[in-house]
């Protein structure tokens, strides 16, 4: 999995039976170069040298599963399959459009071990979002947990799965941005990736019309299905805000945004778990604690899950049930008129 976020390939080990069985077994993250994480933006929307950097981009990915296997001193002869999510480079569902960039062909040659890619077009073709994918996963993970649950990921975009009692009781979408625009600001201003800790936003003040401007926007208050490419909010014009300023700004505007799903949700959680990069970001769990008011919000580890493994382990387990022809998107999670499989099957040479 290469995430929206653009800082590397996440890649995991899991044993599973596609249904309700899932062991995760292990996971590596190899950090892109500077110098690929520039080419990998480069082609953002479709434009220019796309084959090129999709060719890179599958070697890197050959590269972290034999890391990966290397770590975890398995033998690739022994791994049946990979789910290779590859990078989203343009979605635009509304036109039926969504591009991943990896060559599934490729990465079967190079690893000698069969490949399912292009998990999202189908569903897409069908009329759905095709994104998020995840919930699926996060429903096995939590079947025996108290319902109604809700699963945030904040990477460079924030999506939530809500599970509620029964197994088509699941609704999911994004929520809005999640780290990207922080990401972005804090590169342009420092240099470094991102807010450590979210110790720039930590230090600011919130701007309430820079906040309320930014939350001025349909997406929010639109009905779900829904979800965003991560170029969807162009770089705020925070110029006359300090760099601390601008940060807890964005901050509260990923976290504010995440409070609105609730609108979009049939009841309240009586609890969240949270995965992905930016529940390290502490000023942004802050903001949701406080917002939550008292409901308990806490990263999925607590819980023995690998907060930063769960999206490439879902694409593992996404592959399974590509082969066995079972769903990977149900019409409450992508809008699919109805629960669709999907994925395609790259034989290793
Ligand atoms: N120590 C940290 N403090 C604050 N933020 C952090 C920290 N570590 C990671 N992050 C944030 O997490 C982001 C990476 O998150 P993650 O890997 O979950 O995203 P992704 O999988 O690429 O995105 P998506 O889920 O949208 O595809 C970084 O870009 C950064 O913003
Ligand atoms: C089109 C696309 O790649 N969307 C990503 C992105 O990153 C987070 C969010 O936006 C989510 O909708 C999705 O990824 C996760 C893995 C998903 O499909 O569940």
């Amino acid at each position: 999995m290469s995430g929206t976020s653009m800082d590397g390939i996440d890649a995991a080990l899991v044993r599973t039976d596609g249904h309700g069985f899932v062991e995760p077994l292990g996971f590596i993250f190899t950090p892109y170069r500077r110098a690929f994480r520039d080419r990998l933006r480069s082609v953002l929307g479709g434009v220019g040298d796309v084959q090129g950097v999709e060719a890179e981009l599958t070697d890197l990915h050959a590269e972290a599963v034999a890391s990966l296997l290397r770590v975890q001193e398995v033998a690739a002869a022994t791994v049946d399959l990979i789910g290779f999510h590859g990078h989203t480079i343009l979605h635009a569902p509304d036109r039926r459009h969504t591009w991943q960039i990896g060559d599934g062909a490729r990465l079967a040659a190079a690893t000698g071990i069969d490949v399912v890619h292009d998990f999202r077009t189908a569903d897409v073709q069908a009329g759905g979002q095709g994104a998020p994918l995840v919930p699926l996963y996060h429903q096995a993970l939590a079947s025996d947990m108290d319902r109604p649950l809700a699963i945030l990921n904040i990477g460079g975009v924030a999506n939530i799965t809500w599970l509620g009692e029964g197994p088509l009781d699941v609704v999911a979408f994004d929520t809005g941005p999640g780290n990207a625009l922080i990401d972005d600001l804090v590169l342009s201003r420092t240099g470094e990736p991102y807010d450590d800790g979210g110790r720039i936003a930590g230090a600011g003040h919130v701007d309430d019309d820079m906040l309320a401007r930014l939350l001025n926007h349909p997406y929010f208050a639109a009905k779900p299905p829904k979800s965003l490419d991560r170029d969807a909010w162009a770089k705020a014009a925070m110029s006359n805000l300090s760099t601390e300023d601008a940060a807890a700004t964005l901050t509260a505007f990923t976290a504010e945004t995440i409070i609105r799903a609730l609108d979009h949700v049939p009841a309240r959680p009586k609890r969240w778990l949270i995965c992905g990069g930016g529940r390290r970001n502490e000023t942004l769990m802050w903001m949701l604690a406080d917002r939550l008011d008292g409901v308990p919000v806490a990263p999925v580890d607590g819980q023995g899950w690998n907060g930063d493994a769960l999206e490439a382990e879902a694409f593992a387990y996404l592959a399974v049930r590509s082969r066995l022809g079972l769903p990977l998107s149900l019409p409450g999670t992508t809008g699919v008129p109805e629960p669709m499989t999907g994925g395609r099957f790259n034989p290793r040479a």
